[in-house]
């Protein structure tokens, strides 16, 4: 079992709806990208799959338990299953970069093995081996503020790889590296994926990443569910439909986001593959 969302809707603290409505069942092992305009609920969506937010209201499902009904300790041991890339890897500047990949294994470990990981690296020829496909062995003793933003970003794939997680949900996980780079590492975390039949689900403002690499494409506008097609279906006019801008009008929208000039003007086309 992936993930099941039944009407799912979160209001932010003080804030407006940001998802509302939200119907989708992933089944485990499938890959998906998410993709919208800013503010359409991409970052929102991912921090309710890796329980760091709940629904305001109801029900979502994830690897065959309902987060919001389990205590702590059941979710601690939820969240150790589930792997968060983030657009920028909350990892301590000083940090190296292996007691970084190491600590995606802390929720797994007893306090007194994870304490100790965090002075002595315990685990060196683990993390070598999965810094490998990263390409970043020659960084294992760096200190994370000796990286760039793109190789950060590396770090943090590896690390939720290290973490073994069954659900790997990524943030703009490519946004800091350069388009080849991004391609490669794109395609990599796909591969590594469907090896090891991880359900993968990520959010990319790269719409031609998202066409290429991944089976799924869910669009998402202003908090719900434009489109839900095989990547083959995502026609130009349902990108069109997606990203109209309303205020932007249709020439600034498309200067503003990574939707291929061939797109004609804005229309209301109606949304399909649902
Ligand atoms: N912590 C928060 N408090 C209040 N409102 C929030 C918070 N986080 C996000 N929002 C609002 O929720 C909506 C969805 O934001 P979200 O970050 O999920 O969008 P996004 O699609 O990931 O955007 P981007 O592509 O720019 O990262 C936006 O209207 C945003 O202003």
């Amino acid at each position: 079992m992936g993930v099941v969302l039944e009407g799912v809707g979160l209001t932010h603290a003080g804030g407006l709806p940001a998802l509302q409505g939200i119907d989708l069942r992933i089944e485990a092992g499938e890959r998906v990208a998410v993709i919208g305009s800013s503010g359409a609920g991409k970052t929102t969506l991912l921090r309710l799959l890796a329980t760091g937010l709940m629904p305001s209201n109801g029900r979502l499902m994830l690897l065959g338990q309902t987060p919001a009904q389990l205590g702590s300790a059941a979710l601690k041991k939820l969240r150790s299953r589930i792997g968060l890339i983030h657009q920028s890897p909350p990892l301590p500047p000083r940090q190296r970069v292996v007691t970084a990949v190491q600590a995606g294994r802390l929720g797994q470990w007893s306090l007194p093995r994870a304490l100790m990981s965090l002075c002595y690296p315990l685990d060196i020829d683990g993390v070598e081996q999965v810094l490998t496909p990263m390409d970043l062995t020659d960084k294992l003793f760096s200190r994370c503020d000796q990286l760039s933003g793109g190789q950060l970003q590396r770090v943090g794939i590896a690390r939720v790889l290290y973490q073994r997680a069954e659900l790997v949900l990524a943030d703009e996980p490519v946004a800091a590296m350069d388009p080849l780079l991004a391609d490669h590492t794109v395609a990599l975390l796909n591969r590594l994926a469907a090896e090891r039949q991880v359900t993968l689900v990520a959010s990319l403002h790269a719409v031609d990443l998202a066409l290429k690499h991944f089976p799924r494409v869910i669009g998402l506008r202003a908090g719900r569910v434009h489109f839900d097609c095989p990547a083959g279906q995502v026609t130009d006019a349902l990108l069109e439909s997606l990203y109209a801008n309303d205020e932007l009008g249709p020439v600034q929208a498309q200067a503003n986001h990574p939707v291929p000039q061939t797109f004609g003007p804005v229309a209301g086309v109606a949304p399909r593959c649902l």
